[in-house]
């Protein structure tokens, strides 16, 4: 066996079996490793952000704990996309974007020079809001085709495998099991935004970003999403953004609440446990608006 195989083996049983790699990780480096492969805290650090000379973000500071879901909200516009997009360096995909701050994935800045983006990328998988599968792609090839953009190669029985877990932690493996070579292009919304799940998670992430994951589909297709984050939270951290109030409510754990006043850069107002910010929050901007008195 060559040298290239036994590395693609390891890393296809670290997919399969996080807690090795962060075993060996510990072992290695006491005290954990930005490379292992359990949830991770992720922590936003005075970010602020432009596109071109326009400000839109101003000093946003949020940690985002391990195992939580935190939900991002807040009017059109106030810049929850453009944090969100920040927190896996895709923000500097667009040619004008520019920022400052630090993003702590426990505690290492993956804006640190020398950090590769396709690390960062892979650690923190985003959903976005349109469902986006590969339409002629199987589904089965769908969910492995993070492995494929990550570099990773695995035998038959591995994929099969990972195959089958990710399609159960996204809460698709009873519907597609008899039909993983039929294309994703085929089926529902819904089914479609849960095979995308399947592919993030298929790398393994330890942040799970999702930008209005619900905003395309119907009530029945967004609980069945919402039921899926909730069996999804022990195994990886969990950021969205939503306009749907009573969705921030039945989902997170933590809301921070953003807001753009007038044409300032957008900014955190208050952020909190998910109960006290709907039902006793400080600031009467944050009352006003979980209320669904503006936005
Ligand atoms: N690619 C871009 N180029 C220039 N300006 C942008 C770009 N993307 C976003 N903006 C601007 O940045 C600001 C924040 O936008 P962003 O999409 O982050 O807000 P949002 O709160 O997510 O809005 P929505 O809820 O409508 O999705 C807005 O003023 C927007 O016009």
């Amino acid at each position: 066996m060559s040298d290239t195989t036994d590395t693609t083996d390891t890393l296809v049983d670290e997919i399969l079996d996080p807690t090795r790699k962060m075993k060996a990780v510990q072992a290695e480096r006491p005290g954990g490793a930005i490379a292992g492969s359990n949830p991770a805290t992720l922590e936003a650090d005075s970010i602020s952000a432009w596109f071109g000379d326009h400000k839109v973000l101003e000093g946003v500071s949020l940690t985002m704990p391990a195992r939580k879901v935190t939900a991002l909200i807040g009017p059109s516009g106030c810049g929850k996309s453009t944090f969100l997009r920040i927190l896996n360096r895709m923000h500097e995909l667009v040619g004008s974007a520019s920022l400052s701050g630090r993003v702590l994935l426990d505690g290492e800045d993956i804006y640190d020079r020398g950090r590769r983006i396709t690390h960062a990328r892979r650690q923190i998988g985003m959903v976005f809001q349109k469902p986006n599968p590969f339409p002629a792609m199987s589904i089965y090839d769908n969910v492995t085709a993070g492995l494929k953009m990550s570099g990773i190669k695995a035998g038959r029985e591995d994929k099969d495998r990972l195959v089958e877990e990710c399609l159960m932690k996204a809460g698709l493996w009873k519907e597609v099991r008899d039909r993983l070579r039929q294309p994703g292009g085929a089926l529902s919304g819904g089914q479609q935004q849960r095979l995308c799940i399947a592919r993030s998670l298929a790398v393994r992430p330890r942040v799970l970003l999702m930008d209005e994951p619900c905003s395309a589909l119907d009530p029945t297709s967004t609980r069945r999403i919402e039921e899926t984050i909730h069996e999804l939270t022990d195994e990886v951290t969990i950021v969205i953004v939503t306009h749907n109030m009573q969705q921030a409510a039945r989902v997170s754990n933590q809301c921070a609440f953003f807001l753009a006043e007038q044409g300032t850069p957008g900014a955190i107002v208050e952020h909190g446990a998910t109960d006290a910010m709907f039902n006793n929050p400080q600031d009467p901007r944050t009352t006003d608006y979980v209320n669904g008195r503006f936005g």
